[in-house]
């Protein structure tokens, strides 16, 4: 469980956290969103006590980063996958982690293997790709077997196949039971990987909902229709649709109309359709919804 409360952090004039409280549950996925620059790292860097909170505090199981014994026993990050000494070997690397936090060294290989680098252990990690660096970096996080995980971006720059498996390991070490904390820019794929979401925009809270529901609330179904009568279709519908939109491919994007509705206008009149298949809300549609403004704000700034 992570629980802020009241956090905020000023550097100098610009106030990158503003009391922002919210809760992260055990045995879920939970995303972080925010547009750039809404202090989702800074926040993360006060969870791990790197930054002092201007105001208000974060802790993890009820306690503050910095009061804990073993640290890396209770909470696990990734926060930067490139800061491993690049002449230092994956195995080596690992074990002057669980060294300095009193972890025996045999952890060293169990987390290797449950990461698929077992086989590069002895290599030079300074030769690894971005994908390999990546699970390091949550081999090292996992080093402690903490109850608790934070990823900051952890899917950046990965190939499809290296953010699948970054998808299925978390949502692994959410069955286990723990907490995962996962801050992301690509939302179509926090969509499939976080239940929960933490949406934040200048700062400040914007949502705490789980994802089903943030989607379901924020953004809004349409309709999307191909028909070889279009003009006709869309002058019928002009009136009854809150918007008729073109798509690129040609087709009509119906809001506020339902397809059922749409299926009977078009056989009522003769129209042909091609296609008549409602469109889910999707995360990326609510999250523009939620932070227009603070977005906005930014620009002008
Ligand atoms: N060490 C620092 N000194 C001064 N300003 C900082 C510092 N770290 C962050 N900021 C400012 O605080 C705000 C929040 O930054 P932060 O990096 O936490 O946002 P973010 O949501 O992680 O952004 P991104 O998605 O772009 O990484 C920004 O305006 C940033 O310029």
């Amino acid at each position: 469980m992570i629980e802020a409360t009241g956090l905020t952090k000023h550097y100098g004039r610009t106030v990158a956290v503003d009391d922002l409280s919210f809760t992260v549950a055990p045995g879920r996925v939970t995303g972080f969103l925010g547009p750039n620059g809404a202090g989702k790292s800074t926040t993360m860097r006060m969870v791990l006590g790197l930054d002092r909170p201007t105001r208000g505090r974060v802790t993890v199981k009820g306690q503050d980063y910095r009061s804990l014994r073993h640290p890396l026993r209770v909470v696990g990050a990734l926060l930067d996958a490139k800061w491993v000494h690049p002449n230092r070997s994956a195995r080596a690397h690992l074990r002057w982690l669980a060294r300095s936090n009193g972890i025996p060294a045999a952890r060293v290989d169990e987390v290797l293997g449950a990461v698929g680098l077992g086989e590069v252990a002895d290599r030079r990690a300074g030769t690894f790709s971005l994908g390999m660096s990546q699970r390091l970096g949550i081999a090292g996080a996992l080093l402690g077997d903490p109850e608790v995980l934070m990823f900051d971006e952890p899917v950046n720059g990965l190939d499809p196949e290296g953010i699948l498996w970054i998808r299925q390991f978390m949502h692994r070490l959410a069955a286990e039971g723990r907490t995962v904390f996962v801050s992301s820019h690509l939302l179509s794929e926090m969509s499939q990987t976080a239940q929960d979401l933490v949406v934040i925009g200048r700062g400040r809270l914007i949502a705490q909902t789980s994802t089903e529901r943030f989607i379901r609330e924020a953004a809004e179904d349409t309709v999307r229709v191909r028909s070889p009568q279009a003009d006709r279709l869309r002058a019928l519908l002009d009136g009854r649709a809150r918007a008729v939109d073109d798509a690129a491919d040609g087709a009509l994007v119906v809001h506020g109309v339902e397809a059922a509705a749409i299926g009977e206008l078009a056989a009522s009149n003769d129209i042909t359709l091609h296609e008549l298949s409602p469109q889910l809300g999707s995360l990326e549609q609510a999250f523009m919804q939620l932070t227009k403004e603070s977005v906005e704000y930014h620009a002008a700034e």
